[in-house]
């Protein structure tokens, strides 16, 4: 890891309470604890895939957040603009696995995270990095998280850092009007945009996966990337669209977290100079990769992992 995170990721880390058995949440007797929060999955699969990655967030100083500290260091993930609240209660979250798939149930309010300020964001670390990434959950939290994240946005783009942004629409965090309005502009604000298909045809109104990409394209971002789970992407770079193929895996178990690895990992490869396209297929081969185990953070692939697979 160099000294200035080459990528910055912001946003709430949650730990992750995945239920056992199949059943509902109430009915769970025993849960495997993992990570979650959709940008410091990000920034693990990053970091996985060789970059250099930072993280800023707000978390609590509980055992949870000790937790996220150490998940960081191990990973070498940069938590030097992390800031620990005192009495703070890092967010948790419990995914229930009942009869219609997966539930997730969020214990937040009033999370540190979700007091990310606009005062947080570090603008020497922004300017200093390669991309900036941002996702929708970050701004449906709070309103100062909002700000914080249309703030990161702005340095990024007045200090010429790319800003990748994942809408990751959530209706349980706000109503679909407001996310819409906001993730439209964020859109706007963005060089990359890596939305998955259903939560494009939400927010754009379109069908077909390409009118999707290209009403998300219209808005002004260079590069699309439409995540279509089991049926891989589709990217749209400069006009041209690319079907991207999806990674057959034997026996996906678990799709939580499949996404941010995909942006992490293309993220990363993008840095190195890899076309789109490679990055993009390089993406879809560790997101696939990831639903093969439980949990959003423990399957994220190594650089190694992804090439061997790649190569196979
Ligand atoms: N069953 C699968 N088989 C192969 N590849 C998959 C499968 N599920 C997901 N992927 C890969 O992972 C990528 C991201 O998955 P998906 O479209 O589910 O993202 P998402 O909904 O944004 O995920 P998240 O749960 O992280 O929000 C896909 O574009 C695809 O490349
Ligand atoms: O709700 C959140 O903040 C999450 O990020 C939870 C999960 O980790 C995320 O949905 C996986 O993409």
């Amino acid at each position: 890891m160099s000294a200035v995170p080459d990528i910055l990721a912001v946003g709430e880390p949650m730990l992750e309470f995945n239920a056992a058995e199949d059943g509902p949440l109430h009915a769970a007797g025993s849960f495997t604890v993992g990570y979650g929060g959709d940008s410091s999955n990000f920034a693990v699969a990053a970091a996985r895939s060789g970059a250099s990655t930072g993280y800023v967030t707000r978390i609590g100083d509980d055992e949870f957040g000790t937790a996220f500290l150490r998940l960081w260091e191990r990973e070498g993930v940069d938590a030097a603009h992390v800031v620990r609240e005192p009495g703070g209660r890092t967010g948790v979250y419990f995914i229930g696995r009942g009869p219609e798939g997966s539930t997730f149930t969020y214990y937040r309010d009033g999370s540190p995270a979700s007091r990310l300020a606009p005062a947080d964001i570090p603008e020497e670390a922004v300017a200093n990095a390669r991309l900036l990434h941002l996702t929708g959950i970050t701004q449906a939290i709070s309103t100062s998280a909002a700000d914080a994240a249309f703030h990161a946005m702005d340095l990024a783009r007045r200090h010429g850092t790319l800003v990748t942004y994942d809408p990751n629409h959530r209706p349980a965090l706000w109503p679909v009007e407001r996310a819409r309005a906001i993730v439209m502009r964020s859109v706007e604000l963005s060089d990359i945009v890596l939305p998955n298909i259903e939560e494009g045809r939400l927010l754009t109104g379109a069908h077909a996966p390409e009118a999707v990409a290209e009403a998300f394209a219209a808005r002004g971002p260079r590069t699309v990337v439409l995540k279509m789970g089991a049926d891989g992407a589709l990217l749209s770079h400069d006009g041209t669209i690319t079907r991207i193929d999806p990674y057959r895996v034997e026996r996906p178990v678990d799709p939580s977290g499949a996404g941010d690895t995909f942006d992490g990992a293309f993220a990363a490869r993008l840095l190195e100079g890899a076309p789109p396209v490679e990055a993009a297929r390089y993406a879809a081969v560790a997101a696939a990769l990831t639903t093969t185990g439980h949990g959003a953070v423990r399957p994220i692939p190594s650089r190694a992992a992804v090439e061997q697979a790649m190569s196979a």
